[in-house]
């Protein structure tokens, strides 16, 4: 047994998709997030790795439900790298679904799937440093300490949570960002002490219904810590209004309060994510 009982939900709904998902879990899908929800959030994007124990309990709970993906911003293979997800026992059917659902790699083939560069992308990250550099009257405080992130030729994410102010930076950077994104036909996605410049067209929520749908689920979780998340919780409730019952579920921090408020279960971040998944694989034990 683990050490975490597991949670009752606090919505009625919530307490309808656990029910369902325990009584028929081959046909339940659990999707996850990965940063914030499976991995810790650092301050280098780099350094994140899944949380000590995500890959165990995983690996126990796989086999025990119909299908478990990872629906992430990252690229496909690096959080099946920074997770360590391949070749896995119990995560031989493991999906992650990449750039917000564009992107898939599935454990079976070890191959990734999913649109090339975009255009649009491979303007702004030429254009971008000195974007940055004529915003001038930050030069010396906290410009030099944005961290660009270039996420193949599909996205780039600039992040402030290693500047001396994150969420002043933040605020800077939207209007700016913004400006620049739209005139290469991107879109802005606003995250965690990052604001992410990406094709539009694709999100969390198209990715899990299409997902759910694809295999014929009877119930669905959805696990997530982030604003980019909200799409799946949508996704998840238009799913409970077609007959398929979900659950939601809040990895919380003191960051993000949008998820909290709609979740069914709220646990304490990655240590508490991993601990419900723990207590799920020891129910269906
Ligand atoms: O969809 P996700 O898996 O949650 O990915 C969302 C973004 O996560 C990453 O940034 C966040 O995690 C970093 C590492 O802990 C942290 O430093 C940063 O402040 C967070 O915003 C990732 O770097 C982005 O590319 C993802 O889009």
């Amino acid at each position: 047994m683990g050490s975490h009982p597991l949670p009752t939900p606090v919505t009625p709904a919530g307490k309808a998709g656990l029910a369902e998902l325990l009584s028929e879990p081959k046909r339940a899908v659990v999707a996850l997030d990965f940063d914030g929800t499976l991995a810790p959030i650092v301050p280098d994007p780099d350094q994140a790795r899944a949380h000590p124990r995500a890959v165990s309990v995983l690996s126990r709970l796989a086999p025990r439900v119909g299908s478990v993906v990872v629906i992430t911003g990252r690229p496909a293979g690096v959080a099946v790298r920074y997770g360590g997800f391949a070749g896995v026992p119990g995560l031989e059917h493991l999906v992650v679904l990449g750039h917000y659902g564009a992107e898939r790699w599935d454990a079976v083939s070890g191959e990734v799937h999913g649109p090339g560069d975009d255009p649009g992308v491979l303007a702004v990250r030429a254009e971008l440093p000195g974007f940055l550099e004529r915003l001038g009257a930050w030069r010396e405080t906290w410009v030099e300490t944005v961290h660009i992130e270039h996420k193949d030729g599909r996205a780039v994410a600039v992040h402030t949570r290693r500047t001396d102010d994150p969420q002043a930076a933040l605020d800077a950077l939207r209007g700016p960002l913004t400006e620049l994104a739209h005139r290469h036909g991107l879109i802005v996605e606003p995250g965690r002490m990052v604001l992410e410049l990406r094709p539009p067209g694709m999100d969390k929520g198209v990715a899990l219904a299409s997902y759910v749908r694809e295999n014929g689920a009877s119930a669905a979780l959805y696990a997530g810590d982030d604003l980019g998340d909200l799409a799946a919780f949508d996704a998840v409730e238009n799913l409970r209004a077609e007959g398929v019952p979900g659950v939601l579920v809040c990895s919380g921090s003191n960051e993000v309060a949008e998820l909290a408020a709609r979740a069914d279960i709220v646990v304490d971040g990655p240590e508490g994510v991993v601990g419900l998944l723990g207590a799920l694989a020891d129910a269906l034990a």
